[in-house]
């Protein structure tokens, strides 16, 4: 695990983009497709409107990316919390990626048909392969979460089914979700996490004991090399 601090935000958000596109130049020449998936929240933003603009838009080939979701609100594609939406006002409406190749999680569907549905395409294309994405982009929440492994849920000790679908109560909606075991199985895993307001569940992940029900994120631990967080000054100060 290597571990990258940024001066600023903004730092994290430059280190982190030009790192996915070295890498994805890298998997590009040696295979035919690069697999990405997303993750949602406020801090890829500023990432993903960096990847959508020249320099680093221009040096990936983004008709050979095909793009899936770690997680998902249940929501309308109109509402903001929608993960979808901001990945395509971001990054996707202004990159080549083939429409057929985007693989937003199916909100219009009951959630456990969703996800059933989203396993299906995820053994489709993985299933035979080292390894499963080529890259996951993590984020964390200030309670440790990543994905939609909350802490104190089920979901985040699943180690068999790479979807589930569940109830939150404390946001009040459902969220969709792909688990650990299919991350922890991806070619190349990376964190970006900023702000002081998670220092302190940053600090437990990194350096605590293994509590993950309590910080879910303890739960990624991927079987490859490629594995990096890209932090800020502010989130990182108590490490
Ligand atoms: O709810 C979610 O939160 C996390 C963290 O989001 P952020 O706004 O603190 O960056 C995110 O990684 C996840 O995809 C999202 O559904």
């Amino acid at each position: 695990m290597n571990i990258n601090i940024a001066d600023t935000p903004a730092d994290c958000a430059r280190e982190a983009a030009e790192w996915i596109t070295d890498y994805a130049e890298l998997v590009l020449q040696q295979r035919e497709r690069f697999t990405l998936a997303l993750s949602g929240g406020s801090t890829p933003i500023a990432l993903h409107k960096l990847l959508a603009a020249p320099p680093y838009r221009d040096r990936i080939d983004w008709k050979r990316v095909h793009i899936f979701w770690g997680d998902e609100r249940c929501v309308l594609f109109s509402d903001d919390r929608n993960n979808a939406k901001m990945g395509f006002e971001t990054l996707l409406n202004h990159v080549d990626v083939p429409k057929e190749q985007i693989y937003a999680m199916n909100i219009d569907l009951p959630p456990d048909a969703s996800m059933a549905e989203y396993g299906t395409l995820l053994h489709q294309y993985f299933d035979g392969h080292e390894h499963t994405f080529d890259l996951v982009i993590l984020g964390m929440g200030d309670d440790g979460h990543t994905l939609s492994l909350f802490p104190g849920t089920e979901v985040v000790n699943e180690d068999r089914d790479w979807t589930k679908a569940f109830f939150l109560p404390q946001q009040d909606m459902f969220r969709l979700t792909i688990t650990a075991p299919v991350v922890n199985a991806a070619a190349a895993v990376i964190f970006q996490v900023e702000g002081a307001k998670k220092a302190d569940a940053l600090k437990e992940v990194l350096q605590g004991d293994y509590q993950p029900s309590k910080y879910p994120s303890q739960r990624i631990k991927p079987k490859t090399e490629e594995f990096v967080w890209f932090l800020d000054k502010a989130a990182a100060s108590k490490l």
